[in-house]
């Protein structure tokens, strides 16, 4: 209850411990703290914290209008509710290199396990569009070194992400790659490979431990993790996925309510009550003080619902005062 009770260091070091296992860590993004949780039960290796569905879902596109503080504050709920080590997307870290050093120490105090900066120029865009530009290298070795200079925790996982296969082509970007490691990125991130031969030239070139991006609608052939495992990777993001299936399901559920009246043809899909209360660990937060959160848990509805007193149900002293609460606001 109360979000999740290991702390960031020990997720950081779990997620190091990862990139070093050789195996490959499947992190899915994450829309909110919730899915976040979903995500550990199902037993994925981490979460990820995707720019492009934080605008999504502030109604924005993805061309760097958010700021470091709607981001890492984002970004910190969701790593709060999980054990799992978040990825956080920082995008262009936000400037100037001291503001990429910021970036680094706001993310360690939000409690991610590691952040991505990437080297294309500001505005960024998408990495699947066309029509996206790369700072030179120089610029960008002063992004990584600022970021590496700023942070306070070793495990604390820095990530460069080079966009330059979309703009300079495969070689270009493997040789950014190299002098991103050389410069101290602790991982890399190679945006917008096209097949199986681009990432095996990667991962023949970069020393470092590499991430994929499985981006629905992109410019990467959707590969399996048994793929990319195979192909000496060390995580693969999920980015969006969570968020379009999610949306997906909202839009066509709100054409079907606005269709048939009602939203009864739709029920079988709901996740539960029950169900959304056993995520939330609603029956801990009863138990934790019962003098102050008065909840009776109930079987109503096939055992899929639980009722607070504080909606008047209960028949308890504080059931009661929350009725009385509700007379007289309905009086006023
Ligand atoms: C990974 C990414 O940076 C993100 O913000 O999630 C996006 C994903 C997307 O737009 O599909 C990107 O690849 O640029
Ligand atoms: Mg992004």
């Amino acid at each position: 209850m109360l979000g999740s009770t290991t702390s960031a260091t020990d997720k950081r070091a779990a997620f190091r411990a990862g990139l070093a296992s050789g195996r490959l860590l499947r992190m899915p993004g994450a829309f909110s703290p919730l899915v976040a949780r979903l995500i550990e039960e199902i037993g994925f290796d981490g979460v990820y914290v995707s720019g492009a569905v934080l605008s999504a879902d502030l109604a924005l596109p993805d061309i760097g209008l958010t700021t470091l503080t709607e981001v890492t504050s984002r970004g910190g709920a969701i790593a709060g509710a999980t054990g799992l080590p978040s990825l956080l997307d920082t995008d262009t870290g936000f400037g100037e290199p001291l503001n990429a050093a910021r970036t680094v120490r706001a993310a360690e105090d939000a409690g991610l396990s590691g952040m991505h900066l990437e080297d294309q120029v500001n505005p960024k865009r998408c990495g699947h569009l066309d029509g996206k530009a790369v700072v030179d290298v120089q610029t960008m070795l002063g992004r990584i070194r600022a970021a590496v200079s700023a942070r306070r925790d070793p495990d604390f996982v820095l990530c460069a992400r080079t966009d330059a296969r979309g703009v300079e082509g495969l070689t270009p970007a493997i040789d950014r790659a190299k002098a991103y490691a050389d410069a101290g990125a602790d991982m890399i991130f190679a945006e917008a490979l096209a097949d199986e031969s681009e990432f095996e030239a990667f991962r023949a070139a970069v020393d470092v431990p590499l991430l994929a991006n499985m981006t629905e609608f992109g410019k990467s052939k959707l590969l399996s993790a048994a793929t990319l495992e195979s192909l000496g990777f060390n995580v693969v993001i999920y980015p969006v996925t969570t968020l379009r299936i999610a949306m997906g399901a909202v839009e066509a559920g709100l054409r079907t309510m606005a269709a048939e009246g009602t939203q009864e043809s739709l029920v079988p899909q709901m996740q539960t009550r029950g169900r959304l209360y056993e995520l939330l660990d609603y029956s801990a937060y009863a138990q934790f003080d019962t003098a102050i959160y008065d909840f009776s848990l109930t079987a109503a509805q096939g055992g899929s619902s639980a009722t607070a007193a504080q909606g008047g149900s209960s028949g308890t002293a504080a059931g009661d005062d929350a009725g009385g609460r509700d007379e007289e606001g309905a009086q006023r």
